[in-house]
């Protein structure tokens, strides 16, 4: 099956013969697939290094959220590791994130991984930043200064929803990546994603990469799931100007 190399499927599963099956299912040999904290916790750094051994590219989404000295260190093992992608938390601040790519730029072998900053979780609503996060300004102005934070500090792009990618790139520039998850098929439960939209609005809205996950591998055919969504994001433009 065609893959698209903007699609990121995230392998939310918890070990590798589960991953190994959703990815035989799946079909699709050299795509772009996301680690999250479920299954390298239980697998570890083989599980990137067996994924880039077969030719995936790899997204090592493990959010760093730390002192900088800490996340310094932490990002050069993980450079180590081979990953394409990896990610921190803007709320740690710029000397952190200064420091992750610096931690990268050392450990890399090659080409450094490219490094986003998360701004907003997608399952964060506006009510949320408000009562619980304490932050009361519209939740896209907090996305923007975040995004503006990290390009100061050399970050390549950030993580946010696919509404925010506009306004990020307004920020920031052109080329600062929007990657976004709370990705959806049309007929999906959003469930605990609060800013979600669909692949084909995500690639109007100027996302640069999606991230999918549920609406794949539980779907009832995964193969059929993906192949819509490279369909749909296929064949939808791509804009910068909203
Ligand atoms: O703001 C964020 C940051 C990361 N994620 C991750 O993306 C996938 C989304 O999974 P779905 O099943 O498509 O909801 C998941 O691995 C999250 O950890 C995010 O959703 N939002």
């Amino acid at each position: 099956m065609s893959s698209n190399e903007k699609i990121i499927l995230a392998l939310d599963v918890p070990s590798k013969d589960e991953m190994l099956a959703l990815l035989a299912k799946i079909n699709a040999p050299g795509c772009y697939v996301k680690v999250g904290m479920e299954l390298y916790y239980q697998e570890g750094a083989d599980i990137v290094r067996a994924l880039k051994a077969s030719g995936y590219r790899v997204f090592l989404d493990l959010k760093l959220h730390d002192i900088p000295n800490t996340v310094r260190r932490a990002m050069r093992g993980l450079a180590r590791v081979g990953a394409d992608m990896v990610n921190v938390h803007a709320a740690g601040g710029s000397v952190m994130m200064r420091a992750a790519a610096e931690g990268l730029a050392e450990g890399a072998v090659g080409k450094r991984p490219i490094c986003l900053a998360v701004t907003q979780l997608t399952s964060t609503s506006q009510e949320m930043l408000e009562s619980e996060i304490l932050i009361q300004q519209p939740i896209v102005d907090v996305i923007q200064s975040y995004a503006s934070l990290a390009a100061r500090a050399g970050m390549d792009g950030v993580v946010c929803s696919a509404w925010e990618a506009a306004a990020i790139k307004r920020a920031t520039s052109s080329q600062f990546l929007a990657v976004t998850p709370g990705i959806r098929l049309a007929k999906d439960a959003a469930g605990d994603q609060k800013r979600v939209a669909t692949p084909g609005r995500a690639r109007t809205l100027g996302s640069d990469y999606i991230v999918v996950g549920r609406s794949i591998t539980a779907a009832s055919d995964p193969a059929a799931a993906y192949r819509q969504v490279v369909e749909e994001w296929g064949n939808t433009e791509w804009k910068t100007d909203n």
